[in-house]
């Protein structure tokens, strides 16, 4: 079957620094797959690299079967790749419905009345300055704003950081709304207990390759392989 989401042999840089060396990993129709690793490793530099923000001196980047490697950010972007980066880029200025009415495009399968039921917060809050909104609520209209672009793969980079346990559990099961809805996840998040309750698989990357592959059920019974390379315990 076709990935969703194909990275092969990916190579970038920042200047001299040769910070992917080789990063590989698919995500398939439905999943979601998790990105780890210690701080560095290059986890926010691989989803920049897939959606163009960096371009790759050498590998591939493949959406559902399409080339997109060297492709300029927009068209990778228009093709269906959706980053919702770490700092989650609203219009402070604009409401929650502005937020989401200038992000809607036409031919997408998401409606804001989608978007509200998966949202609710988002409704109830619609009228509300971007600025005004809670860190969770503003991770939850970025979210939202990804979605109304219709996407073939969401890439989530630490979606919960700094958010409540509470607003955590609420993400968590938006994630698992949005997947439901046929949509696939790359998801790199520093908290291993979202990551295990979300994901089908994952990747540990380290320096910039990719070090271990395991399905949920391999990673949850192997506590050793947690611990060596992200060191902690889960
Ligand atoms: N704009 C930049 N210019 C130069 N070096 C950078 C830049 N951004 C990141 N780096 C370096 O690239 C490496 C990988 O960074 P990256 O942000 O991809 O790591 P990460 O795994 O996402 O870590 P974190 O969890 O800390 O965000 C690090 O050594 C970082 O210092």
């Amino acid at each position: 079957m076709t990935a969703a989401l194909k990275l092969t042999d990916l190579h970038a840089y920042y200047g001299k620094s040769h910070i992917l060396q080789g990063v590989t990993l698919e995500v398939g129709p439905g999943e979601i797959v998790t990105l780890l690793g210690r701080n560095g490793a290059g986890k926010s530099t691989t989803l920049k690299t897939a959606v163009g923000l960096i371009t790759p001196r050498q590998g591939r980047v493949e959406l559902a079967g399409r080339d997109m490697t060297g492709q300029p950010a927009h068209r990778i972007a228009a093709a269906g790749l959706s980053l919702v980066p770490e700092d989650r880029g609203i219009f402070q200025l604009l409401t929650v419905e502005e937020n989401l009415r200038i992000a809607e495009k036409r031919g997408s399968p998401w409606s804001l009345g989608d978007i509200y039921r998966i949202f609710p917060r988002l409704e109830e809050r619609r009228k509300n300055g971007g600025g005004q909104l809670s860190g969770g609520e503003q991770q939850m209209l970025s979210i939202a704003r990804a979605l109304l672009n219709g996407p073939k793969v969401l890439m989530l980079d630490e979606p919960v950081e700094g958010l409540a346990p509470i607003i955590v559990e609420e993400i968590v099961a938006q994630i698992r709304l949005i997947r439901e809805a046929g949509v696939p996840i790359l998801l790199v998040e520093q908290n291993l207990a979202v990551c295990s309750q979300l994901a089908d698989r994952h990747y540990i990357l380290e320096l910039g390759r990719i070090v271990h592959c395991a399905s949920a059920a391999e990673f949850r019974s192997d506590p050793d392989t947690i611990d060596r390379y992200l060191g902690v315990k889960a």
